[in-house]
């Protein structure tokens, strides 16, 4: 609670100026009744025509501030919905971007973007909500009650007999409610994951034909929602039926008092017709108030799964270790990590590099090649040993510092909708220059030629408008228009024909001689002319030199080789 008051202090003048108008709103429509009665038992009977017009401005008054007051609150506290939200959710995606990938391992994507969108939806509902009818059903409610009680006490009698009832069937709603509206954002949250995995994975699903089974994986989920939105739906369809009972009954039962006790001469006809209306007035009110309970436990839940993100400690913080002068570049000393803390996915893990230096990691699917390329990045912590850059364990250097060293391409990268240039430059602010120059280290040069706005193509979501080989060049050109410290490549060349890889390579010797590059690749071909070469299989170096050392001392390397190139040598 304290913090959705925190996110609200900002707009509280803006809160408390909206409240007061609504409260000057909900009086009016309090006094329109009381009015009517006051006309018909006191004004009419006089048969004063100017008594009658003045009364009957008076209410048309009350009627026209009411509605101005009410809409001007409505939008007011619309406004206020909509910017504390938008300052919950952009914290919430701040949060989110620096979440280490433990951490969002952890939440897992579809929870977040779920908790970004129908979670603060939920917020903005309930700020909204809790503005509109939080001041006025309460005021309607008491300020009904209290008139009805103050114009004709026994008449109230009626009111305060169906109130049993009423207390009775919200706090059933509430109750029964609450739950499976719980229940139904579960299985809501089930379905969105369905989707997203099944608009991700479109073309993989046609292509294995699996549209029917995806189909009825939708169906699945689907029914689930169906099942609990119709459970919801079961209780909540109980709550406007019954309160429209009991308020036909006491309506009646006002009528039949009502009847009586003016024919007894001990109230007035006019009193009688408001008290029909303050009756309805607060029977309403009261169906507001129990929606304002849903509305505030789901917004509060949603409130609470935001928070608990924005609120994640933050770990890989910069740690105070010294550093030690070294020869070399980049160093892997006994490095062993395990994602989930129990069967270590990397054991043991050492290697060197000096300055402009290759190093080739292979290995069967699942070993820890891209382990090790996020721990070099520090996106995860190593359990044991540690990795230094110029011998600064990565622990001791600032994220941004530590990033802008690289220049990465990764497996499945992304490109976004956006023109190639910009794909490229990725919001550093690249010269147009450095971005041609990147494009025909690359290779990419050539097709871009061959598009009419050439760097400004623009591409779509996940550049779905090029071939394989054109996004991973695009990647490529990216990973290298910054003129990195250190190229990092995650199996980048495997959408590349032979020629082109070995043009790229050439390339990078070329241009980049100052550049550390690792390299995880499949294929033998993208790492063989490496300077050093380390075969991992599950989680270990089972070997490591280079090429031809391996093609003597390696049998999983030399097996490779066999099955890729028929064992040829570099010579
Ligand atoms: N985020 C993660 N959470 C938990 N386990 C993970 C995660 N990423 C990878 N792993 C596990 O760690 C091991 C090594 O995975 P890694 O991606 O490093 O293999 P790889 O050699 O790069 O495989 P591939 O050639 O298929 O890309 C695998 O057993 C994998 O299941």
């Amino acid at each position: 609670m304290k913090r959705i008051i925190s996110y609200l202090k900002p707009y509280l003048p803006k809160m408390t100026i909206g409240l007061l108008i609504k409260f000057t709103g909900t009086i009016m429509d309090l006094l329109i009744p009381w009015i009517l009665a006051h006309m018909i038992d006191k004004v009419v009977p006089q048969k004063d025509i100017k008594l009658i017009i003045y009364w009957g401005l008076a209410m048309v008054f009350c009627a026209a501030l009411a509605i101005v007051a009410n809409i001007t609150a409505n939008r007011m506290a619309t406004r206020v919905a909509a910017e504390t939200t938008r300052k919950v959710r952009h914290d919430l995606f701040e949060k989110i971007t620096y979440l280490s990938c433990g951490q969002i391992d952890n939440y897992t994507v579809p929870s977040l973007v779920s908790r970004l969108t129908s979670d603060t939806y939920h917020v903005h509902r309930m700020i909204g909500m809790m503005q509109r009818l939080g001041v006025r059903a309460p005021i309607l409610l008491l300020g009904g009650i209290i008139v009805t009680i103050s114009i004709d006490p026994v008449l109230s009698l009626v009111l305060l007999g169906i109130q049993p009832f009423i207390f009775l069937t919200v706090f059933y709603v509430s109750k029964k409610g609450i739950p499976l509206y719980n229940k139904l954002q579960q299985s809501v949250d089930q379905m969105v994951r369905a989707l997203r995995e099944n608009i991700t994975g479109v073309r993989i699903i046609k292509a294995l034909a699996k549209t029917d089974y995806e189909k009825d994986r939708f169906a699945s989920v689907s029914s689930e929602v169906v099942k609990r939105e119709k459970k919801v739906g079961m209780t909540m369809a109980l709550t406007n039926p019954v309160m429209n009972l009991y308020l036909n009954y006491g309506l009646t039962g006002v009528i039949l008092m009502g009847a009586y006790r003016v024919n007894a001469g001990l109230s007035q006809p006019g009193v009688v017709i408001a008290f029909l209306t303050y009756f309805t007035i607060i029977l309403n009110a009261m169906l507001s108030i129990s929606r304002i309970f849903v509305l505030a436990s789901k917004g509060l839940a949603s409130f609470n799964r935001i928070i608990e993100v924005i609120d994640t400690p933050e770990d890989l913080t910069i740690e105070d270790i010294p550093p030690t002068p070294s020869a070399y570049h980049i160093e892997f000393k006994n490095v062993t990590f395990s994602y989930h803390k129990n069967q270590a996915n990397l054991r043991n893990i050492s290697f060197s590099l000096k300055k402009g230096e290759t190093l080739g990691i292979i290995g069967p699917t699942g070993s820890g090649k891209s382990s090790i390329l996020k721990l070099l990045l520090r996106f995860y912590d190593t359990d044991e040993g540690e990795i230094c850059i110029n011998g600064r364990n990565v622990k001791s250097i600032p994220r941004k510092e530590l990033h802008k060293m690289f220049g990465i391409v990764f497996q499945n990268d992304i490109l976004f909708a956006d023109s190639i240039a910009e794909n490229i430059d990725f919001g550093r602010g690249l010269p147009l220059e450095k971005i041609m120059f990147s494009t025909d280290l690359a290779q990419a040069g050539e097709f871009i030629d061959t598009l009419e706005a050439r760097w400004n193509h623009r591409l779509t979501n996940k550049g779905s408008n090029l071939s394989g080989g054109q996004k991973q060049r695009i990647l490529i050109s990216r990973a290298l228009a910054a003129n990195p410290e250190i190229l990092v490549l995650d199996d980048s060349s495997s959408a590349l024909d032979y020629k082109t890889d070995a043009q790229l390579r050439n390339s990078l010797n070329q241009h980049f001689e100052d550049t550390t590059t690792v390299i995880v690749a499949q294929r033998i071909s993208s790492i063989m002319h490496a300077r050093h070469i380390i075969v991992l299989e599950d989680g270990e170096i089972i070997g490591s030199g280079s090429h031809q050392e391996l093609m003597k001392n390696c049998k999983s390397y030399q097996e490779i080789s066999i099955s890729q190139m028929g064992g040829a040598s570099l010579d």
